[in-house]
């Protein structure tokens, strides 16, 4: 997969070279380019910003750069068009998976009061374009989401997470939160590591995290609970 940015802040894309998503580049298994919207602009204060058309608070993004931009990245399209913005459709993991299946992504992270829309009117031209939002809350711009989405969409490639195992399990991957995790010492402050997991009783030990699985999805996100897939839950879950 190859993940090209564009910001105004390049800095702020930094973590794309740490952790499991430097590993992935190292390997090849990803490459990744961040670039300075300001490379496209061709007056001496290098604007990207301009007064809102209609009134209102604030700046907006200018086109021309955002155009030339896209031009340089993608002149045939050939990637996939991703624009975090408050007004996007909420990130998920089942978003992570389709965005993951993609060869290439563009991420193009906005400031100010946002992206002048022709821009991705007219990208849609030639790719998809799919404008996102990390939920109900409002950031400054689009890295910090760029950084939450990167990190979604790259451990789900084959190859980045050493025990695939933990992609089955974890929270969201198959509609229920996790169950508690513990690892030594055995008791810790006087809080003991429940006894169940010590018992070597796998057939038990697995019955019991879906047990503490469904009770925290239950306690948290009764919503997940309410959108689960009936023909999942055994009877033994309807007890619980
Ligand atoms: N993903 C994601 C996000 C973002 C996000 C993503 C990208 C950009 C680019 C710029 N901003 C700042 C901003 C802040 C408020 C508004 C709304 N204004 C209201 C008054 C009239 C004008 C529009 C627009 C733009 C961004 C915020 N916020 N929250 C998420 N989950």
């Amino acid at each position: 997969m190859r993940i090209d940015v564009v910001t105004i802040f390049p800095e702020y894309l930094g973590p794309l070279d740490l952790s499991l998503i430097g590993k992935a580049r190292d390997s090849g298994l990803l490459d990744v380019g961040v670039h300075d919207l300001r490379e496209w602009t061709h007056d001496v204060h290098r604007t990207v910003d301009d007064t809102p058309y209609g009134g209102g608070p604030g700046m907006v993004m200018r086109p021309e750069p955002w155009g030339e931009a896209l031009d340089a990245l993608a002149p045939e399209g050939g990637a996939r068009l991703v624009v975090p913005t408050p007004a996007g459709q909420v990130f998920s993991q089942a978003m992570a998976h389709e965005l993951a299946a993609e060869p290439r992504l563009i991420f193009a992270c906005g400031r100010y009061e946002g992206i002048d829309q022709r821009v991705l009117d007219h990208a849609a031209s030639r790719m998809p374009v799919t404008e996102v939002s990390l939920g109900d809350y409002v950031l400054f711009g689009g890295e910090v989401a760029v950084l939450v989405m990167c990190e979604a969409i790259v451990r789900l490639l084959p190859g980045v997470l050493g025990n695939a195992d933990s992609l089955a399990e974890e929270s969201h991957a198959n509609g229920v939160l996790e169950a508690p995790v513990f690892t030594k010492p055995p008791e810790w402050r006087g809080h003991p590591v429940p006894e169940i997991l010590r018992s070597g009783d796998h057939g038990r030990i697995a019955r019991w995290r879906r047990d503490e699985a469904l009770l925290r999805t239950a306690q948290r996100r009764p919503d997940l609970l309410a959108a689960l897939d009936p023909g999942i839950l055994d009877k033994r879950d309807v007890a619980l």
